[in-house]
């Protein structure tokens, strides 16, 4: 387990101290993919390399497993840190050696012998889908399979950690889905507990079971992925899963909906992530003498099941029998935008 207590930054800029990471305090439970979202200048970046001392902290702990990393000597942390790899948004290769010799590079440094080096290369070229590249150097390379060869780097020393910085924020959204997905495989072949840093909700959406909102330097907002999409407690929170459902844009379209469907009942039904929600909507139908009217929606799928609104008309002559068995379920909510 990851345990990070009380952590914080400050640079000193100008003469002035800008607090980058503020009393930071965070759990991370072996084998998570435990994502770190906020907008620019929240202080993810600074944090993450507060994790692994890339930048030494002002006050605050850190401990993983059962070392504090924060009271390590230097030659101490050096060992250490091979038990944490870390990936970056701009790969950080190095141009003049080929995909092979950058992987090998980290085993080089802890002093892994010639021969169960390449042994090592290989496995982790086949793991990250790059046979065939090898002697490839990082400028013949598209930016996903750069980020492989980042990865794989980061996975050489076999860390029990993964740090990942914006590590898919360079890419266009097919490489991303390919890296997520390869992080994500990553997770679960080898058991590795992942930290994960971004702008975008939907880089947590598709891999992270846990999430942690960061705002000045704090984590305003942290639980389980799927009770804080459809939950958000803060402002900033809400504008994030807004980036997802566009319940923004939804408010507006509510009030052109009642005008243009005014017979019988409108409903807005929110899912919660409980995979049972799925037939919900058939069940209805087969039970009930009506039409449902599917008028707007958007569902979408996290690792805790599925998540987010319907706005449904129904009609027909067991109409108010139906929305009642809509609200006896607890898979979702219901709220009545217009009876007729
Ligand atoms: N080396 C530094 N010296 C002075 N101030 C810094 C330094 N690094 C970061 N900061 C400041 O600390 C704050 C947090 O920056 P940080 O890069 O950690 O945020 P972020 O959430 O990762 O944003 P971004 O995605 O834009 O990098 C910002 O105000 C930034 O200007």
């Amino acid at each position: 387990m990851i345990s990070i207590e009380g952590l914080k930054k400050v640079f000193s800029l100008n003469n002035k101290d800008v607090v980058a990471v503020d009393n930071l305090n965070l759990h991370v439970e072996d084998g998570d993919i435990y994502g770190v979202v906020g907008y620019s200048g929240a202080g993810k970046s600074t944090f993450v390399r507060l994790i692994n001392r890339l930048e030494e902290p002002s006050e605050g702990t850190v401990k993983i497993g059962d070392k504090v990393i924060t009271s390590l000597s230097k030659s101490d942390l050096r060992i250490a840190r091979q038990d944490i790899g870390m990936v970056f948004q701009h790969f950080n290769l190095l141009w003049s050696r080929t995909v092979a010799e950058n992987i090998a590079f980290p085993l080089e440094i802890s002093g892994v012998e010639k021969q169960e080096r390449e042994k090592r290369v290989l496995e982790l070229i086949e793991l990250v889908g790059l046979a065939g590249r090898e002697d490839a150097y990082p400028a013949q390379l598209s930016g996903g399979q750069k980020q492989r060869v980042g990865i794989a780097r980061a996975l050489a020393n076999s860390p029990r950690v993964l740090l990942c910085d914006e590590a898919t924020s360079a890419l266009d959204p097919e490489t991303t889905n390919q890296i997520l997905r390869l992080l994500q495989d990553i997770n679960e072949k080898l058991g590795l507990t992942i930290i994960l840093i971004t702008h975008e909700m939907h880089v947590i959406r598709k891999i992270c079971n846990r999430v942690a909102v960061m705002e000045h330097g704090k984590v305003v907002e942290e639980g389980n992925v799927i009770d804080v999409f459809t939950k958000p407690q803060q402002q900033v929170t809400q504008n994030f899963v807004e980036q997802l459902t566009g319940s923004n844009e939804e408010e507006e379209d509510v009030t052109e909906l009642k005008e243009k469907f005014q017979e019988g009942i409108l409903l807005r039904i929110q899912f919660l992530g409980e995979s049972a929600n799925q037939t919900i909507i058939s069940q209805l139908v087969k039970q009930f003498d009506i039409h449902v009217n599917i008028l707007q929606g958007k569902i979408t799928q996290t690792q805790g099941g599925s998540y987010g609104t319907l706005i449904v008309q129904l009609l027909g002559p067991q109409q108010d029998e139906a929305m009642q068995y809509l609200k006896e379920q607890d898979v979702i909510e219901v709220e009545v935008i217009q009876h007729a």
